[in-house]
């Protein structure tokens, strides 16, 4: 399942997880948070869902149907945040004993327009890390939450140590804004051991939604059975390889690719 906003451009966001969630061999779920007026040149616009038809979502499609991985994207607010956490919590999703809980607390869009109001930081820390499985930020959301300002590839393993200390048991820091390094190395961390994820960086400027692949990818992962440390190089090959086919589409930044995933005959 994933608790995401919706893009209209369909690079990020709910359309992008689904699309993972399909290339992956698994059903899924959804629990809208948002809709947003995007394109590749930004966010124009966006009305939040009410909190409690959020809360409903969630609900409806767990009592119902049951889940075996969550993941979250755009949240949108504090109260969407503090509901996800109250509503999450009393189904059994995150925490030491449910449901793994993949926690992707995306702030805002490629371009820099944000995608949760300023209350959003605050639920975000103190209600929603604490439950996660494992969170999944990239380098400004790593600003954001713990002050460290990343900027060389050894920098990952203080600011992993930083965020695994608001209560994650795993820790993922994405390398991808690295872009002087030749390489994207996104790095692990389970409290104790640290380990590197490299892949070749794709000279491509086409990279919407490479976030949301890679932490749904993840998702999925998890929810076929497999643990977090197979799960997430699960979802750094799908994602490097959804990069290397991503494709120009509109004025400026295009998405990364599905298709990749799907056989080349049935492409033609
Ligand atoms: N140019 C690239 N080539 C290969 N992998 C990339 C590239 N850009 C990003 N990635 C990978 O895509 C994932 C998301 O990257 P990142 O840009 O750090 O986060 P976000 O998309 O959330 O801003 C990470 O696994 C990262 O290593
Ligand atoms: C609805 C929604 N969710 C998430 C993102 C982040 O994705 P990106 O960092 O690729 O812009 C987005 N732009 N829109």
């Amino acid at each position: 399942m994933t608790i995401a906003g919706s893009d209209s451009g369909g690079a990020a966001g709910l359309e992008a997880d689904l699309r993972t969630f399909i290339t992956c061999g698994v059903h899924g779920l959804v629990a809208v948070t948002a809709v947003t007026v995007q394109n590749t040149l930004g966010v124009h616009d966006r009305t939040d869902i009410p909190a409690h038809i959020v809360a409903g979502q969630i609900e409806a499609v767990v009592d119902d149907m049951g889940v075996d991985a969550v993941k979250t994207g755009m949240l949108a607010s504090g109260e969407i945040i503090e509901t996800v956490a109250d509503t999450c919590e009393r189904v059994g999703i995150g925490g030491d004993t449910g449901v793994p809980f993949v926690v992707d607390p995306v702030a805002a869009s490629m371009h820099g327009h944000p995608l949760f109001d300023d209350t959003g930081l605050t639920a975000l820390r103190d209600r929603l890390l604490p439950m996660a499985t494992i969170v999944t930020p990239n380098l400004d959301e790593v600003r954001l939450l713990t002050g460290l300002e990343v900027t060389r590839r050894e920098q990952m393993r203080d600011a992993a140590v930083a965020l695994r200390e608001l209560g994650p048991r795993f820790v993922l820091v994405k390398g991808g804004h690295l872009t002087d390094d030749p390489e994207c190395v996104d790095l692990l961390f389970d409290g104790t051991t640290f380990t590197e994820l490299p892949a070749p960086r794709v000279d491509t400027p086409h990279t919407h939604g490479a976030g949301d692949a890679m932490a749904s990818a993840l998702t999925s992962g998890l929810a076929r059975g497999m643990s977090i440390p197979e799960a997430t190089r699960f979802g750094k090959w799908y994602v490097s390889n959804a990069v290397r086919h991503s494709y120009p589409m509109g004025a400026k930044v295009g998405p990364v690719s599905a298709f990749w995933r799907v056989a080349e005959e049935d492409r033609e």
